[in-house]
């Protein structure tokens, strides 16, 4: 029987390469929701295209369009946050892939977690807000939360067969952006425009921003904090450019492994829906010989900032990696309308950090809350 798949975020990057490798095992695969926030053109093409059960139009400007689009096709569509949440729970999922940006992800995962359904995240946002919340949900439900994240692929294709105890630390690869080895006062003149070409990988604007700043990084490591139940100490960040090998795990003895593979976000796709298989393809591999040095170097948290508040966030725990998320959203959104520099995005995040009350126990309320609360001292800076 085929695998039936809710893709969240389908028109996004992840959204779209998810469909590359669906369609590429398509006697695997069977996709039964599919879901977009403003981008109905393309939502539509791929309802023609997929035949779901349901597709969800976050845009309710966007819902009458949509429905007449798909009226010959007996696809049911629906409109709006609160039916992203509730088209997960539907029963003929299996997997829920959930590609949203930010903390959008949450409330679905969470329903999705609770109606029994596997997860495969690339919403890291989602583990950086509420990782303890979801992780307990998740092994109280009995679900597998599959990382689509390629760092977080390679650190759990690693650690197959290996046991926990055994781990000594978690090496996450980073490429360094397309700033790495610059001063804060280049920072300081940066555009939108250079922020946005990152050099290895082609994602959404707003990770594409996140992988500028470090500040990715720094999310990534609470990831893997919550995904496979490791101490922050456990965690070490390097900075490799070419983007090949995704991440490495060292165990008790020294042993080393690592993953590898071309910077291409469909491996890591596939191996979260295959999972515990591995499937055939027939996309390009990495070859030695095009990549003679693959080089390392440390990451440098005095310019990138925001690496380092984000590791402060982790180190402090309760809500403070859910407000560093929040004030990091708007400021990479203001950035993005071009409201503010590059250098200010930090300064606006340690500042909601400062500002936001800190919860040291939060349950699911004190963490919208604290998304609320956050959002709105960070406004007032970008305001200012
Ligand atoms: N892209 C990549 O290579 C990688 C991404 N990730 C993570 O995966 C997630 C998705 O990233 P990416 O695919 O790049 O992002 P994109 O911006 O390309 O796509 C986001 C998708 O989610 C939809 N969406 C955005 N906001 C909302 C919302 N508030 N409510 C409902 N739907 C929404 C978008 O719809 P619409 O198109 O209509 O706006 C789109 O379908 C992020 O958390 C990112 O950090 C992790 C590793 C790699
Ligand atoms: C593809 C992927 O997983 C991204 O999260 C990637 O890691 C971004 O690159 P950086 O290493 O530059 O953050
Ligand atoms: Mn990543």
């Amino acid at each position: 029987m085929k695998r039936r798949i809710a893709l969240l975020g389908s028109t996004g990057s992840i959204g779209t390469q998810t469909l590359q490798v669906i369609e590429q095992h398509s006697d695997l695969y069977q996709v039964v929701v599919l879901t977009a926030r403003k981008n109905a053109a393309l939502l539509v093409e791929q309802a023609r295209k997929y035949k779901p059960q349901v597709v969800v139009i976050g845009d309710h400007s966007k819902y009458k369009w949509v429905k007449e689009q798909l009226q010959k096709y007996n696809i049911q569509v629906c409109c709006g946050e609160e039916a992203l949440a509730q088209v997960v729970t539907i029963k003929e999922i299996d997997v829920v892939v959930v590609a949203l940006v930010g903390f959008s992800g949450l409330l679905p995962t969470m329903k999705a977690i609770e109606a029994g359904k596997t997860i495969a995240l690339a919403n890291k946002e989602t583990l950086v807000v509420a990782g303890d919340l979801i992780m307990e949900l998740a092994r109280k439900k009995n679900v597998s939360v599959l990382p689509i994240d390629s760092e977080h692929s390679a650190i759990f294709q690693c650690l197959a067969g290996e046991k926990t105890q055994f781990v000594d630390k978690v090496i996450l690869t980073a490429s360094g952006g397309p700033f790495r080895g610059k001063d804060v006062e280049f920072l300081r003149k940066v555009t939108r425009c250079q922020a946005l070409n990152h050099p290895n990988w082609k994602m959404g604007d707003k990770i594409t921003i996140d992988s500028a700043t470090l500040m990715n990084k720094g999310f990534e490591a609470i990831e893997a904090k919550w995904l496979f139940d490791i101490q922050p100490e456990q965690i070490e960040i390097v900075v490799h450019p070419q983007s090949i090998v995704h991440s490495l795990v060292m165990f008790c003895d020294g042993s080393i492994k690592a993953q590898l593979g071309l910077p291409d976000m469909r491996l890591p796709i596939q191996y979260a829906l295959s999972y515990p298989e591995r499937l055939e393809n027939n996309w390009p591999r990495f070859n030695f010989s095009e990549y003679p040095s693959l080089t390392f170097e440390k990451a440098d948290v005095k310019v990138f900032r925001n690496l380092a508040l984000a590791f402060e966030a982790m180190h402090k725990g309760g809500n403070m990696p859910c407000i560093v998320n929040a004030a990091n959203e708007v400021a990479v959104d203001a950035f993005l309308k071009s409201k503010i520099g590059f250098v200010q995005m930090s300064h606006i995040i340690e500042q909601t950090m400062f500002k936001a009350s800190f919860v040291e126990n939060p349950d699911f309320t004190d963490y919208l809350e604290s998304d609320k609360e956050a959002r709105v001292l960070a406004a007032e800076m970008v305001g200012k």
